[in-house]
């Protein structure tokens, strides 16, 4: 849609836009304005009406001419003070072409009237029509036909009253029309070039509307784009769990607020048990599935605190904070579980899934997560070695002490026997606790 309307080519002789619509939402838009407007207009007509009823008086006295021309003001004077309360309660009037010509033909008819009663002569009656001829146009919000019919009505009604009432020389009636005429140009020059200031203003301003419609649009978008792509660079597309970046993002936040404030925290390396297989028997498209499945049901094991990353291929590690080794192994036993507690009906293929999960837990003094990264993926490594399905942890220091005493179901006898079998297997260094469910 073309906005220019300062160039002219969009609007037509009575100053409108050719664009009916465009017109229509000006003219909503200018509604307000209109109507107080022509309330204000109103009001100053009526009471300018009322205020030459003392010239009349002091014309003619208190005859009977006077008394028709009081009636005549009073009745005009009436009529424009309820249409402008009429507007006032219904603005939408003020943009209704049959009140205001209505309320206009009043006044028109009124002024007519004073050539034959008022006695001060042609000359001053013609006065009073320029200055409502020229009110005509400048005062009353309507649309220029309307402007140019209602002064076609006065110039004809001053030429019929001229000649029932008061023949003037042929000279000055042709100045008189003359002087009617150029005000009427004049006026009808003013309110089209007013017409086209307003709309030139309007279209500007549709024009403004619409470049910050389209860059808040654009702004929205980018934004989406923008959250789309973070979304896309923490997540792991596969299962939707934080990606392996991501983790190590935040389970190294993790591990400085433990090391600050001195709470433990556990790390688990789970790892679906022989997953080649699954893909050699069924399938690609089966084993992505069983991923997605096996990521969702960890989650659904753990707060809302623990992160859960996917580590590569069909490994996930998960940071546990606040959680000892004791809480680790609770939580890995309940991740086990709920891994292998039912079949995976996939694509009608059923499958017995299992994960085994080597846990650690972070040592104080450590300064990066990768010490017990490779302690969780040696207990993995141990727990593949004894059978798989299990969950194996390697305590350290005071923590395996602890965790002899504290142990009901893993005796210390069955913890070292156990230990001392899968460590050299596993990695020479450090304990392992194999807990077989
Ligand atoms: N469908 C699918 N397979 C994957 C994906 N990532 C890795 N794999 C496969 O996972 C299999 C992992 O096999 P292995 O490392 O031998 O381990 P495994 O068969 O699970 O045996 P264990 O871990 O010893 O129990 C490989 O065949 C990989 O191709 C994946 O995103 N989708």
């Amino acid at each position: 849609m073309a906005t220019n309307a300062g160039d002219g080519n969009e609007l037509d002789w009575r100053g409108e836009f050719r664009d009916s619509p465009r017109e229509a939402l000006f003219r909503r838009t200018m509604l307000a304005h209109d109507a107080c407007q022509l309330r204000h207009a109103l009001v100053v007509a009526a009471g300018l009406f009322l205020a030459f009823g003392l010239t009349d008086y002091s014309l003619m006295g208190s005859s009977q001419a006077f008394m028709v021309l009081l009636a005549m003001r009073v009745t005009v004077a009436t009529s424009f003070l309820l249409l402008a309360l009429a507007v006032r309660h219904r603005p939408a009037l003020a943009q209704a072409p049959l009140p205001v010509n209505l309320a206009c033909l009043l006044a028109i008819s009124g002024l007519l009237l004073t050539i034959p009663l008022r006695s001060d002569g042609i000359l001053i009656s013609l006065a009073s029509l320029v200055a409502a001829s020229s009110s005509l146009y400048l005062f009353i919000p309507n649309r220029v036909p309307w402007m140019l019919a209602g002064n076609a009505y006065l110039i004809g009604g001053l030429l019929v009253a001229m000649r029932l009432w008061s023949p003037l020389p042929g000279g000055v009636l042709a100045n008189s029309l003359l002087l009617l005429g150029f005000v009427n140009l004049l006026c009808w020059l003013t309110v089209i070039r007013l017409h086209r200031l307003q709309r030139s203003q309007f279209a500007s301003l549709l024009e403004e509307r619409s470049i910050n419609r389209r860059l808040k649009e654009e702004i929205e978008e980018r934004n989406q784009l923008e959250q789309r792509l973070r979304h896309m660079a923490r997540t792991d597309e596969l299962t939707g769990i934080t990606n392996r970046r991501r983790f190590f993002e935040l389970a190294e936040q993790e591990r400085r607020r433990a090391h600050r404030d001195g709470t433990p925290l556990s790390l688990c390396m789970v790892d679906v048990d022989y997953f080649k297989a699954i893909n050699d028997v069924h399938g690609h498209a089966v084993g992505d599935l069983a991923l997605t499945v096996v990521a969702a049901r960890c989650q659904s094991v753990l707060r809302e605190s623990d992160i859960i990353g996917r580590y590569g291929g069909e490994e996930f590690v998960i940071a546990l904070p606040l959680a000892n080794l004791l809480t680790a192994r609770e939580v890995a036993e309940r991740l086990r579980e709920v891994v292998c507690c039912r079949p995976l009906e996939i694509k009608g293929v059923t499958l017995d899934l299992t994960v085994t999960i080597g846990i650690s837990r972070v040592d104080d003094g450590e300064t990066s997560l990768d010490p017990g990264l490779l302690r969780a993926d040696q207990a993995l490594y141990a727990g593949k070695e004894s059978g798989r399905n299990c969950v194996v942890m390697t305590p350290q220091g005071p923590e395996l002490t602890l965790l002899e005493s504290v142990l009901p179901a893993v005796t210390p006898g069955t913890v070292r026997a156990t230990a001392a079998a899968v460590a050299p297997a596993a990695a020479p260094a450090g304990g392992r606790l194999p807990l077989h469910p």
